[in-house]
């Protein structure tokens, strides 16, 4: 099995993550709290009382789980393809696959990515809604004190399932989009290079960047779902299920509810999955 893939996107995913995460945190508050009334309003209030490291909570965490995961998904995804097509990563451009072919490849390596993202997207999403100051300003301390606390007080306040809270509308998330994903890049960047030549940078850039883009706007409507479910049990409210989740929230707050976080989501999904994938292509051709 090829692992140069496994290599490329854990990179790649790490140089994603740390230019994404500000949009990230911004977007998960957006979701899952009332208290703001759009980007800028939350953006400033982040700011405000919490500085520029506000933006950056539960970062270092997702920076060695997320490039794990991505490394995952590019792993998978490219070995899925050497076994549907027979052609390795470096003759796919005189032999493409099929968009069918991607589409499943890309599914298949959603899917297993969301196993091991569940728990640390969870904590990811548990630390960003700590809206407290920084310890030591009068306030009281927030209730987790970082990712190791984190998961151990999920773990023994909601037992070892608790970690895996939302998990189910993560893998309902990501299978399909993440096909998606890679359907768009590879149409893109065949639209602009000519036949059995190598994308350029620049399309390889942009590629990413939609693909990125395509992804997440159809990802948006289980995204804002996943991190409600995720946010459950921490004397919010509680869902009976997905479905419960999706029917409540529609009816308490309108369809709109569906897309919180789409404008951000957006914003983020271009320079991070843009990044994503040239340095990904970047390592694999160096690596010849
Ligand atoms: C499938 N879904 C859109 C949810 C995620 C796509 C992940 C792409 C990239 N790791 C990123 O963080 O943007």
């Amino acid at each position: 099995m090829p692992v140069e893939e496994f290599v490329a996107g854990w990179v790649s995913g790490a140089l994603g993550l740390v230019l994404g995460h500000p949009f990230d945190t911004v977007k998960v508050r957006l979701q899952t709290q009332s208290t703001y009334r759009g980007i800028i309003d939350c953006m400033v209030k982040t700011y405000r009382r919490e500085s520029v490291l506000g933006f950056f909570k539960g970062m270092s965490f997702p920076i060695a789980s997320i490039a794990v995961v991505n490394s995952v998904l590019f792993g998978v995804y490219s070995n899925a393809l050497l076994l549907l097509t027979a052609t390795s990563h470096h003759e796919r451009r005189l032999q493409p696959p099929s968009y069918m072919h991607i589409f499943i490849a890309g599914c298949a390596g959603g899917f297993l990515q969301t196993y091991c993202l569940a728990p640390f997207d969870l904590i990811k999403v548990r630390l960003q809604n700590q809206t407290e100051p920084r310890a030591g300003r009068g306030s009281p301390p927030p209730r987790y004190r970082g990712p190791v606390h984190c998961a151990a007080s999920i773990l023994q306040e909601e037992g070892p399932r608790g970690l895996f809270r939302g998990a189910w509308a993560l893998t309902l998330r990501d299978t399909p989009t993440l096909g998606i994903y890679f359907v768009t890049y590879e149409w893109l960047c065949r639209q602009s290079t000519p036949e059995g030549q190598n994308p350029s940078s620049t399309t390889v850039l942009v590629a990413g960047g939609f693909a990125g883009i395509a992804s997440w706007v159809t990802a948006t409507p289980l995204d804002v779902v996943k991190s409600r479910m995720q946010m459950a049990g921490l004397g919010q409210r509680e869902y009976q299920g997905l479905l419960d989740c999706m029917v409540s929230s529609a009816r308490q707050e309108g369809l709109g509810v569906f897309f919180r976080g789409l404008t951000i989501n957006s914003a983020r999904a271009f320079p991070v999955n843009a990044v994503i994938f040239l340095s990904y292509e970047y390592l694999l051709h160096a690596w010849g």
